[in-house]
């Protein structure tokens, strides 16, 4: 039996590989987590004197290949610099922030509140850049200086120095291939920029006299009227933003910081947005994923969340309870600013609407309270203009005449090549027809219908199928199925055949179901496995409850030849005149005609030429 106690071993130079290829996905890191230890060295300062601004100094040396951080900050003590900077996995600010053992927590005082860093780990970041570190600080005047020299894998010096000034100087060795670190200003500018564009400590570079972190952040401060932020946020994102929305909430998570209304029209289905998060100023991301509700792609903007965690790459927010706190209230700050805007300025909230009508009216299949919004602000296209919803409503009163089960009928055209037809079979009735011929508007009329409870909303097609459609629009009586002779010499046209009588002299009425057409555009390219991922759900829902229908036509009873033809039946010539009649109504309303079709049409001309002058010799 033996036994043995050996302490645990790390391999330093294998997790500042896993550092480097796995925990943080950029080269610059370093640059970030070093500012940050500055930062938070400056607000422990500040915390003890609350007058102290602090700064940043960053020195790249081309001729030795260094770059240097220096702060103003804290400082550290030789005994510091022993337990801290050495060790990884522990840190003050982590301690501060309640992390750590009991005992360990004991040995530091202040307060945690104003600190990013909390891992312990981004120091040895430097690493990845550098194959030599030099710590050199001063805690206060009676506490000797003290220089702290670690190489990756190699044991730590520590040792006194001498230093005038209070603070801390972090010099990196850089390693032969990023020696460009130490000589391109721009780069080194570009990275500061990249993560502490908004921090409240000036930082400076090369000595320079102008700091480079000057962004106009008025989002984040009180006291700025909405044009400011505007203004700051056009010039951020290099984009005029539709409208704003300034944030500052405190219950039950703190955000501070503006979203706007891009102008960019992002392509239906993404959910990429573009919001950015930081944490205590420093920029954790540029695109948190999910942050906002999936219809608010175009949202933008800039956001302090100093409630949700950082991942320890310090790249992205923990998807915690706080996270999703943030997310429900920041879904429901921008329902509350859209419905104020539908409130008080309603023509600007329509033209946001307008602007961005297909990821929006997309989005409100799935949204109820997007749906409720955009029953008074987004308009459909009808026989009797642009109407909203709400319009709409008020002007389809049922024909009391025929229907007994509905309160009101929305008739409905989804064909983009019978718009000009049926405005013209409308125009002379009181009814409207609404052209829903987005390929969302169909379905978001009928969810709006759904969701009305006040009255009994029966939202049809304009289709001879429909009920009601050949009576209270049309003006026919009597439609009925054709017979079954007449429907199988007519079935070549790919069309149901009704016959009805109507006034009109017109032989022939044909109307287009898209639906039709769609099904047939969505089985090709279902076949070939081509469906746009977003789309299948739609096409799903498109097609549950109402099977694919068929082009259909109508044939006058009432007309001479139409009823002389009826009459003789399908073996006189007169046949092959209606079956004329019926392809040209179909085309003329805009149906495809195949080759089949075409075949079919001028063996019809032929046998009525045949028929009229003799065969040819
Ligand atoms: N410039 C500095 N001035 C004073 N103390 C410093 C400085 N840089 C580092 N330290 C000390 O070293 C500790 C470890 O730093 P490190 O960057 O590894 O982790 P951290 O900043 O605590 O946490 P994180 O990994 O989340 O950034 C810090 O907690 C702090 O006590």
């Amino acid at each position: 039996m033996w036994n043995r106690r050996i302490p645990f071993k790390v391999d330093i130079a294998g997790i500042i590989e896993i550092m480097g290829s796995s925990l943080y996905s950029r080269l610059d890191t370093p640059i970030r987590e070093l500012i940050q230890n500055s930062h938070d060295a400056i607000m422990r300062r500040r915390s003890r004197d609350l007058s102290f601004q602090g700064r940043i100094d960053i020195v790249q040396d081309a001729e030795n290949g260094t770059i240097t951080f220096t702060d103003d900050g804290i400082g550290l003590s030789a005994e510091e610099a022993e337990s801290y900077l050495g060790t990884l996995g522990i840190g003050i600010t982590g301690l501060l922030k309640g992390r750590g053992s009991e005992e360990a927590r004991q040995s530091v005082s202040g307060s945690g509140d104003e600190l990013i860093g909390q891992f312990g780990i981004g120091l040895f970041s430097a690493f990845m850049l550098a194959d030599q570190l030099v710590v050199e600080s001063r805690k206060s005047d009676d506490v000797e200086p003290v220089r702290w020299v670690a190489g990756a894998g190699t044991e730590i010096e520590l040792s006194p120095c001498e230093r005038d000034k209070n603070g801390t100087s972090v010099c990196l060795h850089l390693k032969k291939d990023y020696v460009s670190f130490a000589i391109d200003p721009e780069m080194l500018e570009l990275a500061v920029k990249r993560y502490a564009d908004f921090l409240p400590v000036p930082i400076f570079l090369n000595g320079s006299s102008q700091r480079i972190n000057v962004i106009q952040a008025s989002w984040f401060e009180s006291g700025h009227d909405e044009e400011t932020i505007e203004l700051d946020l056009a010039s951020y994102f290099e984009e005029t933003p539709l409208d704003v929305i300034p944030i500052k909430v405190e219950k039950p998570v703190v955000i501070e910081g503006a979203l706007y209304i891009s102008p960019q029209r992002t392509p239906g289905f993404t959910d990429d947005s573009v919001v950015a998060a930081t944490i205590r100023r420093m920029v954790i991301s540029r695109h948190v994923q999910d942050l906002l509700p999936s219809w608010g792609s175009f949202l933008r903007g800039i956001l302090e969340l100093p409630d949700c965690s950082p991942t320890a790459s310090r790249e992205d927010l923990v998807r915690d309870g706080q996270f999703a706190r943030t997310k429900a209230t920041l879904a429901k700050i921008i329902y509350d600013h859209l419905n104020e805007l539908a409130e008080k300025q309603p023509a600007r909230l329509e033209a946001i609407i307008s602007w961005h009508r297909f990821t929006i009216a997309g989005s409100a299949l799935d949204e109820e309270p997007l749906r409720q919004l955009l029953r008074s602000c987004y308009r459909f296209s009808t026989t009797q203009g642009d109407l909203t919803f709400e319009q709409i409503l008020e002007r389809c009163e049922a024909d009391p005449l025929y229907e007994s089960e509905a309160d009101q009928v929305i008739w409905y055209n989804a064909d983009r090549r019978q718009e000009r037809y049926l405005s013209d079979v409308f125009d002379g009735t009181e009814t409207l027809c609404v052209h829903a011929l987005r390929s969302f508007e169909e379905l978001l009329l009928a969810s709006m219908v759904a969701d009305t409870q006040e009255s009994v909303v029966d939202v049809r097609v304009a289709s001879p199928s429909s009920p009601g459609f050949d009576q209270c629009v049309l003006g026919m009586s009597d439609m009925e199925d054709a017979s079954a002779e007449w429907s199988e010499f007519l079935s070549g046209t790919g069309a149901k055949v009704l016959w009805a009588s109507y006034r009109q002299n017109q032989p022939v009425m044909a109307f287009l179901n898209e639906r039709y057409e769609l099904a047939k555009t969505f089985e090709d390219l279902k076949k070939e496995g081509e469906i746009p991922r977003g789309f299948q759900r739609m096409i799903d829902a498109h097609f549950e409850n109402s099977p694919a229908d068929q082009n259909e036509v109508i044939l006058n009873r009432e007309h001479r030849l139409v009823k002389r033809a009826l009459e003789r039946g399908t073996r006189s010539p007169l046949a092959n005149v209606v079956r004329l009649l019926v392809s040209n109504a179909l085309h003329a309303a805009g149906a495809a005609s195949d080759r089949k079709t075409q075949q079919m049409q001028s063996e019809d001309l032929d046998w009525i030429a045949e028929v009229l002058w003799g065969r040819d010799t």
